[in-house]
């Protein structure tokens, strides 16, 4: 069982997440947050291209369809392939918050081998925020959206500033993106609306 690691444990003065006035409407595809992203951007050949809609509250659904190249084992997705379907998925609440953070603590209970040609069904929900600190929790399933949990995730995301990525970031994409009007837009989104 995950969840367990104290560091995912909301503090007694976290609160329950608030829905941002101006998030997507539920149902609403959310788009990729940066195109060369590896688990949205559909600049990534072998990426993930994981489609990630608003959910009621702060919640989110996705879909990610299982490739050859996500291989781990003969046939079967890569472990770690999957567990970015969930950070990915966890990450896209970001635009339900209008907050921008990153991962922090990633805690993956893998439940079912899951085959090349599978469709993953993901869901994930922000479940308390405590200052910098959002908790989070995601579920992946097989045969439908209602099928078994084949994965399953427990979070800790931390705020930061949009500055968190250019001071950080290689230059030549941070340059790339900042010459790039959809993605200034997409960074705007968050900057203008705390
Ligand atoms: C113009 C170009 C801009 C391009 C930007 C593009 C788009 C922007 C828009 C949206 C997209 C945003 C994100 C992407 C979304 C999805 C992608 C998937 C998500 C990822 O894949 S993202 C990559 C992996 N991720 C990292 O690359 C993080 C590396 N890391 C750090 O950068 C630092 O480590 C940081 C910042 C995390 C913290 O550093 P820090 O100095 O700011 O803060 P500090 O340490 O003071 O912690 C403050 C409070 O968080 C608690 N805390 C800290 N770490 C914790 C942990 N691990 N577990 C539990 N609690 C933790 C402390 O205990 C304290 O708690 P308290 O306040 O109670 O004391």
């Amino acid at each position: 069982m995950s969840g367990t690691s104290t560091g995912l444990m909301p503090p007694a003065d976290a609160v329950t997440p608030v829905r941002h006035p101006e998030a997507p409407a539920p149902g609403e595809l959310l788009g990729a947050h940066y195109g060369q992203c590896f688990g949205c951007g559909g600049g990534q050949p072998h990426g993930l291209q994981l489609e990630a809609r608003a959910g009621d509250g702060v919640s989110v659904t996705a879909e990610f369809t299982v490739r050859p190249a996500h291989q781990g084992a003969p046939g079967l997705a890569h472990g770690g392939v999957l567990a970015t379907a969930l950070d990915e998925t966890l990450g896209s609440l970001n635009w339900l918050l209008r907050v921008v953070s990153v991962t922090g603590r990633l805690e993956t209970d893998f439940l079912l081998p899951v085959p090349v040609d599978t469709v993953l069904y993901l869901e994930a929900e922000v479940t308390a925020v405590a200052g910098r600190k959002i908790y989070s929790t995601a579920t992946g399933r097989i045969g439908g959206p209602d099928g078994p949990v084949a994965v399953r995730a427990d979070a800790v995301f931390i705020e930061v500033k949009v500055d968190h990525f250019i001071e950080n970031g290689r230059p030549a994409e941070i340059r790339a993106a900042m010459n790039d009007p959809d993605q200034i837009r997409r960074v705007r989104a968050f900057e203008v609306n705390p």
